[in-house]
C-alpha cells in the first residue's frame, strides 16, 4: 500500500448512501452513525472525510484531499482545478432549464430575465457560451418554488423524476445543459496518479459486477460458434470439455441487462443447463 490516502465522501444528500454503499462493496470501512465527520481505513491505508458534496471540488481542487466523489454538475459548477477520472453510474440527474408554459419557450426568451438556480456558475458559463443575456439568481435550493415566489422567470435545474418540476407547475424546455452522475475526482494537472490506482482498481471491479452476470452452458460442440458470438465474453469464453461426447461446456460474462434475452437466444440454439450468477467481486 502507498501513503495513507485521504478521500472525501458526500455527508448528506441523494449521493452519500449510495457512494457509501459502493465503497463498503469495494472493501472499504464506512462510517456506521451518519454524524461522522472521519472514518480511518487502516487496513486499506485510506482516511474518509465526510462532506457537503459541493465543497468536495474545492478540497480536491486545493491538492488537501487526493480524490473525491461529488456530482460531474458540482465539479463544474465549482471551477475548481479538479478532472474527472471515473463515472460511478449512480446519482444520475440532467441539469435543465424550465418554466411555467416551458414547452412553448427557447433558449433565446430567457434574454433579459431571472434565471434561478443553485448552480449557478455552470448556468452563467452555459448562458455565456450561447450568448444570452440573463440574470442569474443563485439560490441555495428549492429552486422550482422561485418562479410561482415572483423571484425569477425560469429555472435552471437538476431533474431525476421530473416530479418536483411537475408539482410546482413548471416545463423544461432548451436542449438539456448538462447529463451529471456521481464521479470520482482528483487534482487537475497532478503527476500523482499512481496511489489512486488501487481505488480505481476497486471501484472499476464493483462497477463490473455490479453490471455483469456469469454465464454458464451446455452446447452441442458443433453449435459452439454460433454460441460465442452470443456470448463472447471479455477475451472470450472459456470452453471445456464435457463428459458426454460432442457436447461442451462454456462459461462467459454477459451484460446483466441482456442476461434474459441471450438465455432465450442460447436455448433457441440448443444450449441446456443455463446458469447464471451474481459476480461478487472482479479484477479485470
Ligand atoms: N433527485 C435526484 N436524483 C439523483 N441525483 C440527484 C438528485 N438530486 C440531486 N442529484 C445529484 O446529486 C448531487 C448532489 O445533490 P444534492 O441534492 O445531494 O446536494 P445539495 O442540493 O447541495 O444538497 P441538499 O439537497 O441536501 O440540500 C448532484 O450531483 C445532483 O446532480
Ligand atoms: O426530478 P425529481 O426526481 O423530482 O428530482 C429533482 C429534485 O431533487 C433534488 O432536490 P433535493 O431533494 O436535493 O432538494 P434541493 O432542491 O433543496 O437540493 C433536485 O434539486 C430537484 O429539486
Ligand atoms: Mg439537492
Amino acid at each position: 500500500m502507498p501513503d495513507q490516502l485521504r478521500i472525501a465522501v458526500p455527508n448528506k444528500g441523494q449521493l452519500a448512501e449510495p457512494a457509501s454503499a459502493m465503497l463498503r462493496e469495494a472493501g472499504y470501512r464506512q462510517r456506521k452513525d451518519s454524524r461522522d465527520l472521519v472514518l480511518i481505513d487502516p487496513e486499506n491505508g485510506t482516511e474518509f472525510f465526510f462532506l457537503r458534496p459541493r465543497d468536495i471540488a474545492v478540497y480536491v481542487g486545493e491538492g488537501i484531499l487526493q480524490a473525491g466523489i461529488t456530482g460531474r454538475d458540482m465539479l463544474l459548477d465549482s471551477g475548481a482545478p479538479v478532472e474527472e477520472v471515473l463515472p460511478l453510474g449512480f446519482g444520475g440527474s440532467t441539469f435543465r432549464f424550465a418554466a411555467p408554459g416551458g414547452g412553448a419557450m427557447t433558449l433565446a426568451d430567457l434574454d433579459g430575465k431571472r434565471v434561478a438556480t443553485s448552480l449557478a456558475g455552470l448556468l452563467r458559463g452555459y448562458l455565456a457560451e450561447h450568448g444570452v443575456d440573463a440574470r442569474v439568481m443563485q439560490l441555495d435550493g428549492a429552486v422550482e418554488s422561485s418562479v410561482q415566489l415572483g423571484v425569477a422567470d425560469a429555472v435552471a435545474d437538476v431533474v431525476s423524476t421530473g416530479t418536483t418540476l411537475r408539482q410546482a407547475g413548471l416545463e423544461t424546455f432548451g436542449e438539456p445543459i448538462l447529463e451529471s452522475e456521481a464521479v470520482v475526482i482528483r487534482q487537475r494537472d497532478t503527476a500523482e496518479t499512481a496511489e489512486l490506482e488501487p481505488l480505481l482498481r476497486r471501484l472499476r471491479g464493483v462497477l463490473v459486477a455490479r453490471d455483469y452476470v456469469m454465464m454458464d452452458y451446455d452446447m452441442r460442440a458443433e453449435r459452439l460458434d454460433d454460441a460465442v458470438a452470443l456470448t463472447p465474453g471479455m477475451e472470450g469464453p472459456t470452453v471445456s470439455p464435457l463428459h458426454r461426447e460432442g457436447w461442451v461446456a462454456v462459461r462467459a460474462m454477459v451484460p446483466r441487462s441482456a442476461a434474459q434475452r441471450i438465455m432465450d437466444d442460447l436455448w433457441a440454439i440448443g444450449a441446456r443447463a443455463i446458469l447464471v450468477t451474481d459476480i461478487y467481486a472482479c479484477r479485470l
